[in-house]
């Protein structure tokens, strides 16, 4: 395919008319932008409006540069290199910005979206010397033959373009894909979403200058245009219609635009942004999936190998051999109790929502806490998998105080959790999960995907008795229910969790499956030790698996005890009964 492409990069400039060529130069430079806001926002779900600096940056690099300093193959590619390195650091230092851990999305766009009004408004003030709003032209470049132009500009793209599928179908790709579905599940399995959104935006930071270096040197003239908001905006444009997501579909959507735009815009100017305008709302109302949806659409269901979308998949995960992972290093030793809950409390301003819990649980232990709604149950797995939530006291996993820990790094203490709704990633295979919820522990390839994964025995054991270890290439969104809750489970036990924290995992399930749960959870703690804390709202399911209940009522511990003790408790019965004590406070 790369080959392929690059024979018609060569060949293409001698049967096509001089101006189209010149054209088609810029618009190649375009389509490596468009790369790279199909990376950041197709793949990894970020709304940027600010790629367009990165250009910005290369292309004044190269054009200050040479202006003012000296001209020559190696100021060249010193100034190609400064252009780099000046985008890569302001992408960092954006990324630090827009990503730190609890930054909403709209955060990150709107300082995105400043990013390229700052840089205008900096060249500006620059007078002379960065041209102001005239920009500079007439620089000392390269005045090489329009085909040697054509060939640079469609090898970059080529190879950017490869690297870029290389990258979106590695385990690294799969992650990013999966941060986008869900950021969340991501962070409690373990992965440091921001630090992957960060490098990302830093590398594509580099990759766009490298595009505006191009486009400056070939057409030598500069412009604030080049790294204002319109064109970030209009970056944005070419990858919703050619399709988010796909990286076919923005190349050809920003080479299909610019080209048309340079040859309707001189005769309909204002007509023509009308026409892109009304084209965009047509498309993102009749294919929101962009231009490439149609066409991967007739091939998934006319191409070869075509599938039943049961068994099917969009990405094409292959298969993957599921392998045994060795016994991990996660036992907890001696005396030392998994987990540890001294004087826990959280509040919501003046609502106090926990007050005062301490209990510890044991290794081999199924601790069940049990209230009425509203009782605090959730909020306290919260605390547990979360060192910024609680307000009060400390929760220690196997003698390590959380602290102030984001959730990925409570994971890396031991600390596995399932949630009260299944999460997981829609349009990945069960092989894709479990593959990335395998990171924290076998990291994830940059341009290749593995072709097995390594889980621990309870993991496997899990995907055997649900029968998941046969559907392996399917998406998650054609499973069952029940198939569901045990991937999810499967999924937080190949973190090797020493504690693991389960919010109403039987919600939704019938009986059978209901029976085949507490086999899996008794097994968990019988077998291989771990210490398991469950919310469950089935007190009948509560009793038979229980070794031991947390009785929880407006936010206070009213009962620790053995299951008898809890069943039998009068306390129990009226807090339940609605006619509950009043707990002091
Ligand atoms: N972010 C929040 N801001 C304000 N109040 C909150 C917040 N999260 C939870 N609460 C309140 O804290 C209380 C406990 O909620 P929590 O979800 O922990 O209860 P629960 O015992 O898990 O209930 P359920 O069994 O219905 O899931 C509720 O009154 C809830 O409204």
């Amino acid at each position: 395919m790369a080959v392929m492409a690059l024979a018609i990069v060569y060949a293409a400039p001698l049967f096509l008319d001089r101006y189209l060529v010149n054209v088609l130069i810029r618009a190649l430079f375009l389509a490596v932008l468009a790369i790279t806001v199909d990376l950041v926002w197709g793949f990894s779900g970020v709304l940027t409006f600010g790629q367009s600096a990165f250009f910005g940056i290369g292309a004044y690099a190269c054009a200050l540069l040479a202006t003012h300093y000296g001209f020559g193959p190696l100021w060249f590619f010193g100034a190609f290199l400064i252009g780099l390195a000046l985008a890569a650091v302001t992408a960092w230092l954006v990324g630090i910005l827009s990503f730190y851990h609890g930054a909403s999305p709209l955060y990150s766009s709107i300082i995105t979206l400043a990013l390229p009004i700052v840089l205008v408004q900096i060249i500006f003030a620059g007078g002379r010397f960065t041209g102001s709003s005239s920009g500079i032209s007439g620089f000392p470049t390269y005045y090489w033959a329009v085909e040697t132009w054509f060939v640079i500009a469609g090898t970059l793209l080529v190879a950017v373009a490869c690297f870029a599928w290389l990258f979106v179908r590695s385990d690294l790709g799969r992650i990013l894909i999966a941060i986008r579905e869900n950021e969340d599940r991501c962070a409690y399995l373990g992965i440091p979403v921001s630090r992957i959104k960060i490098a990302l935006f830093t590398v594509c930071g580099a990759i766009g200058a490298a595009a505006g270096f191009g486009y400056a040197a070939f057409t030598n003239v500069v412009a604030p245009e080049l790294g204002g908001f319109l064109l970030g905006t209009e970056s944005l444009i070419w990858v919703a219609l050619g399709g988010r997501g796909t990286l076919i579909g923005p190349i050809f959507g920003a080479i299909g635009i610019d080209v048309t735009s340079s040859y309707l815009s001189g005769s309909l100017p204002f007509l023509w942004k009308f026409i892109v305008g009304v084209l965009f709302v047509i498309v993102i109302v009749v294919l929101p999936n962009g231009f490439a949806s149609l066409v991967t659409g007739a091939w998934k269901k006319f191409g070869p190998g075509r599938r039943s979308p049961a068994s099917g998949h969009e990405h094409g995960s292959g298969s993957i051999v599921l392998r045994t992972a060795p016994a991990g290093t996660r036992e907890v030793t001696g005396d030392q109790s998994p987990i540890a809950i001294e004087g826990l409390g959280c509040r919501y301003g003046s609502l106090s929502v926990l007050a005062d819990l301490s209990f510890q649980g044991r290794s081999g232990e199924l601790l069940s806490i049990v209230g009425p709604n509203g009782a605090g149950k959730t909020t306290l797995m919260r605390c547990i998998s979360n060192g910024q939530e609680r307000t009060a006291g400390t929760v220690e996993i196997a003698g390590q105080e959380i602290a102030r820990r984001s959730p990925e790094r409570v994971v890396g203490l031991g600390v596995g959790r399932s949630f009260q709704n299944t999460s997981l990633f829609d349009s990945l295979t069960v092989g894709d999960c479990l593959r990335l919820s395998r990171y924290r522990v076998d990291g994830a390839r940059l341009f290749r995907r593995t072709s097995h994964v390594s889980l621990p025995a309870p993991a496997l054991g899990i995907l055997k008795a649900t029968g998941l270890d046969r559907h392996l290439d399917q998406e998650t969104r054609y499973l069952s229910h029940g198939q569901k809750r045990g991937l999810e489970l499967a999924m937080v036990l190949a973190t090797e969790p020493k504690v693991l924290l389960l919010d109403e995992p039987t919600a939704g399930l019938t009986k059978a499956e209901r029976t085949a749960i507490g086999e899996v959870l008794l097994s968990l703690t019988t077998t291989y030790g771990l210490c398991v804390i469950l919310i469950e709202h089935d007190l009948d399911f509560v009793r038979e698996i229980s070794d031991r209940i947390v009785v929880l009522h407006q936010g206070r511990m009213v009962l620790d005890g053995s299951v008898e003790e809890v069943v039998s408790s009068d306390l129990v019965k009226s807090v339940y009964s609605g006619h509950g004590t009043e707990v002091a406070s």
